[in-house]
């Protein structure tokens, strides 16, 4: 995995997994306050969308450390004005409804909140110039199912490569993907397809370096200038230096949410007897497994089931994927593709 950007809130690891509860013991205190959604953190402020209305927002002092990220939807009292210099506070946080965390590597107990409330995972490859990492796509595959998220393959540089052979490792799980390409004179052919797979969802946009994942937010909101001048506005800094998430809305509905900070995601959060869970192509074949099986030991029903073809074609590859996760969670060997 590559080098992380600490950015971003670090929550302590919370006995329960799905670990977003909210805080509602003070919630008769505020009843005057409004509720807004977060679309920026930068250095101790959160810029929460209160109307369409960018509000500029400290922690109240009660939240103590409380993790608030982007896609949260959060109470505001004090000056919620939005003018330039007024500084409202959140004193609460609605209740989640997915959460999407990593942590820095997989067997790091610290996790780094990432996203609240977004019901999508694009996974942005590009088909070459990088070459596509099927490992580190399974990898936030894992991620995506474990946080509630629906994933969604974006397949960038068509031009370059077809995606036919990339798509055909995951013959086994019909995931639902679109494919882009730009044209010789600036065009994005495939970007209707991309629209409409986001329209009215909240799609946090996750890739590594230079598989075209900006080009692509550019053309998704090309307001997204303006969008972010909100942000900047408060913190003085500008998109480039700024490595946390940010939320920007789709003209007909539907928000987008970058996250400049992720290339990968660590799963020491993730029970490692729910990674089966997570690899629907392969679930079915552990019917015949012992007990407690691992999926990842000698007596594992599922390189039987996967050499029988019941996993189609990609199904070895996939096998494989599940237990370097696997080892990789356990800490015996370092996942050393993503
Ligand atoms: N051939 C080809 N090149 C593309 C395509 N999309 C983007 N690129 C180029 O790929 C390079 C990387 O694109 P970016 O949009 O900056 O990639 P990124 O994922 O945002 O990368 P970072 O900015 O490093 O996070 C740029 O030179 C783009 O012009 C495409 O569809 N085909
Ligand atoms: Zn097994």
């Amino acid at each position: 995995m590559g080098r992380w950007d600490d950015d971003e809130s670090r929550v302590r690891v919370r006995p329960n997994p799905r670990g977003s509860r909210p805080r509602t013991k003070d919630r008769p205190k505020h009843e005057d306050a409004v509720i807004g959604m977060v679309t920026g953190v930068d250095r101790g402020r959160w810029t929460v969308l209160v109307d369409g209305r960018p509000i500029t927002a400290m922690r109240a002092r009660e939240l103590h450390r409380t993790s608030i990220v982007v896609g949260d939807r959060v109470a505001l009292v004090g000056d919620t004005s939005g003018d330039e210099g007024s500084l409202a506070r959140i004193v609460r946080i609605e209740e989640r409804t997915t959460f999407l965390r990593r942590t820095a590597d997989d067997t790091d107990p610290v996790e780094r909140a990432i996203v609240a409330n977004a019901d999508q995972l694009a996974i942005v490859t590009a088909l070459a110039d990088p070459v596509p990492r099927p490992r580190m796509v399974d990898r936030c595959l894992l991620a995506a199912y474990d946080a509630g998220l629906d994933p969604l393959l974006v397949l960038t540089k068509a031009d370059l490569a077809s995606p036919g052979p990339f798509l055909a490792g995951y013959a086994g799980l019909d995931l639902p993907h679109v494919v882009t390409e730009v044209t010789d004179d600036g065009v994005i052919d495939g970007l209707a397809q991309v629209h409409a797979a986001l329209a009215d969802r909240t799609t946090v946009l996750v890739g590594h370096s230079g598989v075209g994942k900006s080009t692509l937010v550019n053309a998704l909101v090309p307001q997204a200038d303006r969008a972010i001048g909100a942000v900047n506005a408060v913190t003085g800094r500008g998109r480039h230096t700024s490595t946390s998430a940010i939320a920007l809305p789709l003209e007909g509905g539907g928000w987008v949410i970058d996250t400049p900070g992720v290339r990968s995601f660590g799963l020491a959060h993730v029970d490692p007897d729910s990674f089966i869970d997570h690899f629907p192509d392969l679930a079915e074949g552990t019917r015949d497994c012992p007990r407690g099986c691992t999926h990842d030991e000698p007596e594992c029903a599922l390189d039987a089931w996967v050499a029988d073809g019941h996993a189609g074609p990609a199904g070895a590859a996939r096998l494989e994927s599940l237990r370097r996760l696997l080892r990789s969670r356990s800490g015996t060997v370092e996942d050393q593709e993503d």
